[in-house]
C-alpha cells in the first residue's frame, strides 16, 4: 500500500464531525490528544524524583507545594505537546493501524491544526512554567526530551528498529527533570540509576506490544524489530536482555542512599525477577497470550518500583 495514501476522512466529512463538538467534549479530545495516562505515569515517576532530589522534610529542603504543582503543570504540558506533535506527524500511518484509527486526528475529531496550535502552545506555556518556576536547567531536559520525542523518534519509527532506544532515551530523560527542579545534578550517581532504571524497563514494555501489534506496524510503514526478525526472537531476546540489566540497575539506589536499603532490594529485587522470567517466557514462545503477559507486567512494575523509590529511599 502507497505509505502516503491519504487514510484521513475527507475534509467536509471532518468540518461535520468537528460541528458536533461543544466546548466539554472538545477539550476531552484534547486531553485525549495527549496520551493521558502515558503522561500520568510518567508524572508519578517525575514527581518522586522530585521529591527524593529535593530532600523532603531534611533541613534546607528545597521541597514546597508551588514547587509541585509547577513541575507536575510545566511537565504534563510539555509531554502533552510532544504527544500531540507526534500525532500530529503520524496522523495518517495512525489511521491505518486498528490500535490508533480512532484518535483525535485520524477520527477527524480534531483538524490537524487545532492539534498543532495545542501542541504549540503546551510547549510554550509548560516550558515557561518550568523555567520560571523550577529553574532553567529543569526546562531545558524537558525540551530536550520534547525533541528527542518528536524530531528524533518519531521519524526514525519509519526508518530503522534502533528507533526504540531513541524512544526510551525521551521515557527516561523526564525523571530529570525532577531531578534538575529539585536542585539534584542530573550528574548524581542515584539520579543516574533512576534514570537507566526507566531507560532499560522500557524494552521489555515495548517487545511486547511490537509483538502483539506486528501486524499494525507492518500495515503503517513502521521499522519495529518484529518487523526485522517477524519470528520476535530477536524481540523476546532484547526484552530478557533489557530486563536483566533491569535487575542491577535498579537495585543500585540502596548503594546510592535508600533509607530502607533492605526492605527495596526485596521489593524491586522481587519485581524484577518477574520481569525477567515473563521476558524468558517470551523469548522461548512468542505467543499473544504471553506478550499480554510481559506487557501487563511491564505496567504492574513500575507502580512497584516508584512506591519502594518513595518508602525506601525518599
Ligand atoms: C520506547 C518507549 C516506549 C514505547 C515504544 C511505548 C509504546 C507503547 C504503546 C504502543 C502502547 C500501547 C498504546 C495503545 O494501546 O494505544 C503503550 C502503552 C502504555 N505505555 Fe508505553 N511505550 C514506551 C514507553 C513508555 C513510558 C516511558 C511510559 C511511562 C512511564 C509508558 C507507559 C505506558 C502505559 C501506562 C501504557 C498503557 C496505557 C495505554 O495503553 O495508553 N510507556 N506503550
Ligand atoms: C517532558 C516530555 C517531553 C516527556 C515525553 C514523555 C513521553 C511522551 C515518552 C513517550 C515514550 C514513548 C516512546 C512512547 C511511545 O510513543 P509511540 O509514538 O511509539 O506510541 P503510539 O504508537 O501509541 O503513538
Amino acid at each position: 500500500m502507497n505509505p502516503t495514501a491519504n487514510a484521513l476522512p475527507a475534509a467536509a466529512e471532518r468540518t461535520n464531525l468537528l460541528a458536533k463538538v461543544g466546548p466539554m467534549s472538545k477539550l476531552k479530545i484534547f486531553v485525549e490528544l495527549t496520551k493521558p495516562r502515558i503522561v500520568m505515569l510518567e508524572l508519578v515517576a517525575v514527581l518522586i524524583t522530585l521529591h527524593i532530589a529535593t530532600g523532603y522534610g531534611a533541613p534546607g529542603s528545597r521541597w514546597s507545594a508551588s514547587l509541585l504543582l509547577a513541575v507536575s503543570v510545566g511537565t504534563g504540558l510539555v509531554a502533552g505537546s510532544a504527544n500531540a506533535l507526534n500525532q500530529w506527524i503520524e496522523r495518517e500511518r495512525d489511521a491505518r493501524m486498528p490500535r490508533t484509527k480512532g484518535r483525535p486526528l485520524p477520527s477527524g475529531r480534531l483538524s490537524p491544526d487545532e492539534a498543532l496550535w495545542f501542541g504549540a502552545f503546551s510547549l510554550a506555556f509548560g516550558a515557561s512554567l518550568l523555567m520560571f518556576f523550577a529553574g532553567t536547567t529543569a526546562a531545558m531536559v524537558a525540551v530536550a526530551t520534547w525533541v528527542v520525542y518528536v524530531a528524533l523518534y518519531t521519524p526514525l519509527k519509519t526508518k530503522t528498529w534502533l528507533n526504540t532506544a531513541v524512544g526510551a532515551v525521551s521515557g527516561a530523560m523526564p525523571l530529570w527533570i525532577g531531578w534538575a527542579a529539585g536542585g539534584g545534578d542530573l550528574l548524581d550517581p542515584l539520579a543516574l540509576s533512576i534514570v537507566a532504571t526507566m531507560f532499560v524497563w522500557q524494552f521489555p514494555h515495548f517487545m511486547a506490544i511490537a509483538w502483539l501489534c506486528r501486524d499494525d506496524y507492518t500495515i503503517a510503514g513502521y521499522q519495529m524489530s518484529t518487523k526485522l526478525d517477524p519470528s520476535g526472537r530477536w524481540a523476546g531476546l532484547q526484552a530478557v536482555i533489557g530486563s536483566a540489566v533491569l535487575l542491577p540497575v535498579s537495585l543500585a539506589p540502596m548503594v546510592f542512599g535508600a533509607a530502607s536499603p533492605v526492605a527495596y532490594a526485596v521489593v524491586v529485587g522481587l519485581a524484577g525477577l518477574v520481569m525477567l522470567a515473563t521476558s524468558a517466557a517470551f523469548l522461548a514462545e512468542r505467543t499473544n497470550p504471553i506478550a499480554r503477559r510481559l506487557m501487563r507486567a511491564s505496567l504492574l512494575y513500575v507502580p512497584v518500583w516508584l512506591a519502594a523509590l518513595w518508602f525506601c529511599v525518599g
